[in-house]
């Protein structure tokens, strides 16, 4: 994640309202995928194709989280496990539940929130260098458990699944690990074989299922990020058509099942304010369905719609 919202804090403190008139509540969009599926690769590059990476964070409309930040403190003799490879980072009980529950429903609140960075070299949060994340239309959150629990699964308004074969993510692991993670090769490949890989198969894995579009080969799918941008950009150009994001989350997941085009119902939503969006999200609809078919994203039928 790109730090130039970093902030030096001495506390954890989320929720700062902003001035009503200002207050929106975003689009909120879970990224899972396991370990170097390049999750952190595709939200950056969604960020610059929406011309968003470059711009001031304070006035960013897409931004982007880590569940890195969400990891729970470890105790001292957790943190001497964690030095010597034998503490388990994918397991759900490493990350701190609640805290990330409170932080995304701060987000879908439109409050500021402010978020601790994450240090892998001291496997410590780093609360001297504070993240700060304005208030956004559209907010990515990106983890490798992030569908995991159920009550954050259920916030989000739209679930991606960035699907790349394990050996590729071990590859990629290795010398990203070594080279910016502060390890070395046999403690890399100690932890991924005792911990990292059988966690993907019980715990992150199994998730893809909650998924509504599945990416396959990560940040290499042009097609599909191409795709997932400009569903974003309608969300951004018709946000003020149909007012709150729980109507355009419903239309746009409605669309993804291919519902929208089959009568009233998607009309109904339209009514008096949205026809542009329709005949765009119909148009976008149609493409979807025809780049499944030549295997380039895979949209699933899963029709859970946001609850608030
Ligand atoms: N399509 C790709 N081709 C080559 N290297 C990639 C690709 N996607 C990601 N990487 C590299 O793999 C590593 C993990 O990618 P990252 O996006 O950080 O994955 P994740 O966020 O899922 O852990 C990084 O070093 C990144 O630069
Ligand atoms: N102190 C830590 C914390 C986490 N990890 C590993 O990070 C992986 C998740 O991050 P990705 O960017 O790869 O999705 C996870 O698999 C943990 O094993 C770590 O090594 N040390």
């Amino acid at each position: 994640m790109d730090n130039t919202n970093k902030e030096k804090s001495d506390g954890f403190v989320n929720g700062d309202a902003v001035p009503s008139e200002e207050i929106k509540s975003p689009f909120l969009i879970g990224v899972a995928g396991g370990t170097a599926s390049g999750k952190s690769t595709v939200c950056k590059k969604i960020m610059e194709q929406l011309g968003q990476a470059e711009m001031d964070h304070t006035q960013r409309q897409v931004v982007s989280i880590s569940q890195d930040s969400f990891y729970r403190e470890l105790t001292p003799a957790e943190k001497l496990k964690a030095q010597k490879s034998k503490f388990n980072f994918d397991h759900p009980d490493a990350f701190n539940e609640e805290l990330m529950y409170e932080t995304l429903q701060s987000i879908l609140k439109g409050h500021k929130v402010k978020i601790p960075s994450y240090d892998y070299r001291t496997n410590s949060l780093d609360f001297e260098n504070m993240l700060v994340i304005y208030p956004a239309d559209v907010v990515l959150f990106e983890g490798i458990l992030v569908f995991y629990f159920p009550k954050i699964r259920d916030l989000f308004h739209m679930k991606l699944f960035v699907d790349t074969d394990s050996d590729t993510r071990l590859a990629r692991r290795v010398p990203r690990d070594i080279n910016e993670r502060g390890r070395d090769l046999d403690a890399v490949l100690t932890q991924y074989m005792t911990f990292v890989k059988p966690a993907f198969e019980e715990f992150c894995s199994p998730t893809k299922k909650f998924a509504d579009v599945i990416i396959p080969r990560g940040a290499d799918n042009t097609v599909a990020i191409d795709l997932i941008v400009q569903h974003i950009r309608d969300f951004l150009n018709n946000r003020s058509y149909l007012g709150s994001t729980t109507n355009m989350a419903l239309y746009m997941n409605m669309d993804l099942c291919g519902n929208v085009g089959d009568g009233a119902v998607g009309a109904d939503a339209a009514s008096g304010s949205g026809n542009g969006t329709y005949n765009a999200i119909r148009r976008f609809s149609t493409l979807c369905k025809e780049l499944t078919m030549k295997g380039n994203v895979f949209f699933e039928t899963n029709k859970n719609l946001p609850h608030h």
